[in-house]
């Protein structure tokens, strides 16, 4: 089984090449911020540590964490973010070495796994090659405001607790370049497949 890791900042379109590797070449997809989620719901592992950490006015009325309220903390607070990674982090590379192994015993072809922490968290050693997906900030910002109703601020938070573009670059083997209509991304990705044997 080939493993794709895909990487960038946040909004740079992680997810949307993702989809587009599902649909296009029947890639099966993991993305880390899904399992960071699943991790932390009521009864799984990391739920009860991540109250310890925020307290339960983070509790919402159906007993979910409200993340909402988290990432309003955290992209401002270096200290609690940490925390918050040191509890998930592992969980969740657990998951995902799980699940590719489940992968492969069943014979799939293709796995892409995205995290925006991909290197941080050495997802690499794990992947056959790693693509970056870059988008300049001042359009990622635009279309998380559009799409998510992202203030600017919080966008720039997050921007500013990620790695820079010249980190991303130095560590990938491919830059897929994402600021232009999605024809151009999904021709990069088509090159990437077909011109360079990934299947
Ligand atoms: C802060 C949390 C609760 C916010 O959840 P929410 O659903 O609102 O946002 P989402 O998870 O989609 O993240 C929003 C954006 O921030 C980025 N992001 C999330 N965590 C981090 C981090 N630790 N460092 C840098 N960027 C991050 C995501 O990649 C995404 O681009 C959540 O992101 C979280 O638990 N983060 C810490 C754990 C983590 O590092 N997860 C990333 C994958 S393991
Ligand atoms: N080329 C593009 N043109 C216009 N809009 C785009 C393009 N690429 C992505 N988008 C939009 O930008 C937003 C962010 O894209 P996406 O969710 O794929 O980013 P991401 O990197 O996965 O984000 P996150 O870091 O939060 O996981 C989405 O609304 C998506 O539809």
């Amino acid at each position: 089984m080939r493993i794709i890791g895909i990487t960038g900042g946040v909004g740079a379109g992680k997810s949307t090449v993702l989809a587009f590797l599902e649909k296009e070449y029947g890639a099966a997809v993991i993305q880390a911020d899904q399992v960071g989620h699943l991790v932390m719901e009521p009864g799984e592992e990391c739920y009860e540590d991540v109250i310890g950490i925020f307290g339960k006015e983070i509790i919402k009325e159906d007993k979910t964490i409200d993340r909402k309220r988290v990432s309003d903390v955290v992209f401002e607070q270096p200290h609690l973010l940490k925390r918050l990674e040191s509890v998930i982090h592992p969980a969740v590379k657990r998951y995902i070495c799980r699940r590719i192994r489940e992968l492969q015993e069943s014979g799939c072809r293709l796995c892409v796994v995205e995290a925006a922490l991909l290197l941080e968290e050495h997802y690499q050693d794990f992947c056959d090659q790693v693509w970056y997906i870059h988008t300049d900030p001042q359009i990622r910002i635009r279309r998380l405001e559009e799409s998510r109703g992202y203030t600017r601020e919080k966008a720039e938070g997050i921007i500013a607790s990620q790695a820079t573009e010249e980190y991303f670059r130095a560590h990938t083997d491919y830059v897929i370049e994402n600021n232009n209509d999605l024809d151009r991304t999904y021709a990069q990705i088509r090159e990437r497949i077909e011109k360079h044997a990934v299947l």
